[in-house]
């Protein structure tokens, strides 16, 4: 893949959906070097943050910089798109449950906004909890039609407090458009932030979806006290289920060992500051998921995530005893240390391949 440029897009403009953490995170990194606008979906929570220069909720002691606008109208993020010799770049970092509905709003407002030319990237990392689609497959029912609209994923191992904080991170944007990738890395590489580029679209998205599930699993055995030699078992094993079911769905098995994959599964499953590590260490302590859930002000993807992969996993004859003890403890009562006792008992295998 050819290098992407790292500067010298003087007219990149920026608009990024979802107040939350991440959303924050990235269009605060944005604002470094590029004009941005951040769109927030409750307008007293978005004038809170114009005001107040600081995401209290999200990441509290974390000043916004000053040149970050914020607002909680999505044509005002829109109309900041345009300019002469612009460039169009849309960071969507709602959570999946919200992709969909962002992506109707975003295609229906740059057609109204007469911005025919945009690179739409998403940051969520899931799948759909009903239909097991992928993020780019929801996206296409939107920007599909759109000749001058390209798409593509930002991921990689990062938590947003970290990257607010200016601590070193380095994500990858992948997308077919080598334009896409030059605009996220423009607007996000440099500084402590280091991009790299893909066009593994279906191995970056499956890598940040399902090792939320397995640091979830990751987070229960520490919360048993199983031991640091059962975490590394759950990481590599989870990181070969992750890759059985990629490959089925047409990503490159290289990919599960970059940033998007095994870098973002070993963070995500072993930092504390992971919300789905979270869930699974309440879990193994012994508390209920719904008690869990009633206390989180944040989302933890993959809880919603776990039985669509597991069902689209099924359908594609791909074995994930991983995550299918997960979804049993998460979902039908098995206690832990039953799901966990399953795991052991399952029969003796080669390893690194189906013999
Ligand atoms: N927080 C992190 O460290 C990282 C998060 N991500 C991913 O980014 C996505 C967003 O996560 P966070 O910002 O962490 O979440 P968060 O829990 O910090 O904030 C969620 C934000 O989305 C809004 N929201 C909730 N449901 C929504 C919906 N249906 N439609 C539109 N907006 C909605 C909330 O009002 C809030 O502003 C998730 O898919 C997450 O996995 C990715 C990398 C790092
Ligand atoms: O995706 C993340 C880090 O890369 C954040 O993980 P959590 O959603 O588990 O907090």
């Amino acid at each position: 893949m050819p290098a992407m440029q790292a500067d010298g897009k003087p007219g990149l403009r920026v608009g990024v959906l979802g107040a939350g953490s991440w959303g924050t995170a990235l269009a605060a990194a944005s604002a470094r070097a590029h004009p941005t606008v951040l769109w927030a979906r409750n307008p007293a929570f978005a004038d809170q943050l114009a005001r107040g220069r600081e995401n209290t909720h999200y990441l509290p002691g974390i000043p916004l910089p000053a040149a970050l606008r914020v607002t909680g109208d999505l044509d005002r993020l829109l109309a900041h798109l345009h300019g002469p010799d612009a460039e169009a770049l849309v960071v969507l970092a709602v959570p999946m449950a919200g992709l969909d509905a962002a992506c109707h709003a975003v295609a229906a407002g740059l057609a109204r906004h007469g911005l025919a030319q945009a690179s739409v990237v998403w940051a969520c990392k899931g799948i759909d909890a009903v239909t097991g689609r992928l993020p780019h497959e929801i996206a296409a029912d939107h920007f599909g039609a759109l000749p001058g609209v390209s798409t593509g994923v930002l991921s990689g191992p990062s938590f947003a407090r970290e990257v607010a904080q200016g601590l070193p991170v380095a994500l990858t944007v992948a997308s077919a458009d080598p334009v896409l990738r030059d605009r996220v890395v423009c607007a996000l590489h440099g500084g402590a932030i280091r991009v790299y580029g893909s066009d593994d679209v279906v191995g970056v998205e499956v890598g940040g979806a399902l090792k939320n599930v397995i640091a979830i699993a990751c987070g229960i055995g520490d919360g048993l006290s199983m031991g640091t030699n059962a975490r590394a078992a759950l990481i590599t094993r989870g990181l070969a289920e992750i890759s059985r079911l990629g490959v089925a769905l047409g990503a490159r098995a290289e990919t599960f060992t970059g940033l998007t994959g095994l870098g973002d599964l070993i963070l995500t499953a072993t930092g504390d500051l992971s919300r789905n590590r979270q869930v699974g260490l309440a879990i193994g302590r012994g508390r209920p998921l719904d008690a869990i859930l009633g206390d989180m002000t944040q989302v933890a993807e993959g809880v919603r995530c776990a039985p669509a992969v597991l069902a689209l996993a099924r359908r594609h004859g791909i074995d994930m005893p991983i995550t299918e003890a997960v979804c049993a403890v998460l979902f039908d009562r098995v206690p832990p240390q039953e799901a966990v006792s399953r795991l052991l008992a399952r029969d003796p295998r080669f390893e690194g391949g189906d013999r």
